[in-house]
């Protein structure tokens, strides 16, 4: 049986003439499994609401074909792709009220009303919407808007679901309900979903897989903990985590029991060849500069660590985040608990090997995560 729900096979968006327009999306392949949630994720511009818009069938296909199942749909309108989609702008029709908004995508289904009407109210309800299914569009806000358009999308049962931005207007803790419910929403019925958004927070409560996008480039494809763990370049390793992972360039160089990375202001971190295994050895002494990276929550304090001196510490309530300047840069280091360090007082600074994820410094590919070869 072809599990694959959705294949994008070497697809370019220009907006404007083919390879001489805005380039917005750029040789994007991708397969998603059927019952999958996936999130697009990027900083604005990078492609993602292009990438929804071209599954959907609202945006021509420049190059590249995308299918559904067995079924190539590039070239098909959107009617007759069987996704259902809910947009940032809402869409809502005007003169229909909420409840007819969204029992409206059922129309074709042949249902009783009274079927209909029960699979309206139990949307609404998980969507916290139940007072308002009455009112017409014109009357409510962009939160209730927005979730009602989700509701739309969701009632339906469609080979695909899209969702740009399903909660960008809703307050942090009625999102992280929401989240929560629609999640369950979804696998329940086994539907395939695709979600764009640009918080990493939502991407890794809701989705299976994330799909990390960057100046039109699908830059990884991964689970959120290989995203987090194993960050396939120097981009997806700083923009997802929080606070970002601390990177620094660095020198390489190899003696007969040492492996030296030489950083700025004449820092040096000196590892035995034992910390790492034969293949990293081998692939970091081929290189002359590197960056390194190391999140937030794996640098230590330790009295045989190099010196840096605290240039913030703040207690967030949960935990403590401190900012050292060191080697000609900054140093970010989450704890628990919470400290009594001064401002500019002088810290051991310790990074484990297990904890350094090494890349390459021209094309920024991912070199090493630990112990392991990326
Ligand atoms: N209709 C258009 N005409 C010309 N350029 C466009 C058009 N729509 C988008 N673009 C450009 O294509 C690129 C990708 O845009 P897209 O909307 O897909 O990004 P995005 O990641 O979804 O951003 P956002 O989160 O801000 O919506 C951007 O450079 C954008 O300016």
């Amino acid at each position: 049986m072809n599990d694959t729900a959705l294949s994008i096979d070497n697809v370019d968006k220009f907006y404007g003439p083919v390879d001489y327009g805005v380039h917005a999306v750029k040789r994007l392949s991708m397969e998603v499994k059927k019952g999958e949630i996936i999130a697009l994720l990027g900083s604005s511009g990078c492609g993602k609401t292009s990438t929804l818009r071209m599954i959907a069938g609202f945006e021509p296909v420049s190059r590249g074909t995308i299918s559904l199942g067995s079924r190539q749909v590039q070239t098909l309108p959107p009617v007759r792709r069987n996704v259902a989609m809910a947009f940032e702008g809402y869409s809502l029709y005007p003169p229909l009220t909420v409840r007819e908004n969204i029992g409206f995508a059922l129309k074709a289904s042949k249902l009783s009303q009274a079927v209909v009407d029960e699979k309206v109210a139990s949307i609404a309800k998980l969507l916290e919407i139940e007072d308002i299914l009455g009112r017409y569009p014109s009357s409510i806000s962009g939160g209730q808007q927005q979730r009602a358009s989700l509701g739309r999308a969701l009632i339906r049962d469609a080979a695909l679901h899209l969702l740009d931005e399903p909660m960008g207007q809703l307050e942090p803790q009625l999102r992280a309900v929401l989240r929560g419910r629609i999640k369950h929403y979804i696998k329940e019925r086994g539907l395939t979903a695709i979600l764009v958004t640009h918080d990493q927070t939502e991407a890794n409560a809701l989705a299976d897989r994330i799909a990390v996008m960057e100046g039109g480039v699908l830059q990884q494809f991964d689970t959120p903990k290989k995203i987090k763990e194993r960050p396939a370049n120097l981009f997806t390793g700083t923009f997802v985590g929080e606070p970002p992972m601390n990177v620094f360039e660095a020198s390489v160089s190899g003696s007969g029991t040492g492996i030296r990375f030489g950083l700025k202001d004449g820092v040096h971190l000196d590892y035995h060849t034992s910390d790492f295994s034969h293949p990293v050895r081998e692939a970091l002494l081929k290189r002359q500069k590197v960056v390194l990276g190391v999140r937030p929550y794996a640098v230590r304090r330790s009295a045989d660590g190099v010196t840096g001196r605290v240039a913030v510490n703040q207690w967030l309530g949960d935990q403590t985040h401190i900012a050292a300047d060191f080697a000609g840069g900054t140093m970010v280091l989450v704890e628990h608990d919470r400290t009594s360090l001064e401002i500019g007082q002088p810290i051991g600074i310790r990074l484990e090997p297990s904890s350094l994820h090494v890349f390459d410094s021209e094309s920024g590919n991912a070199i090493s995560h630990g112990e392991e070869l990326a």
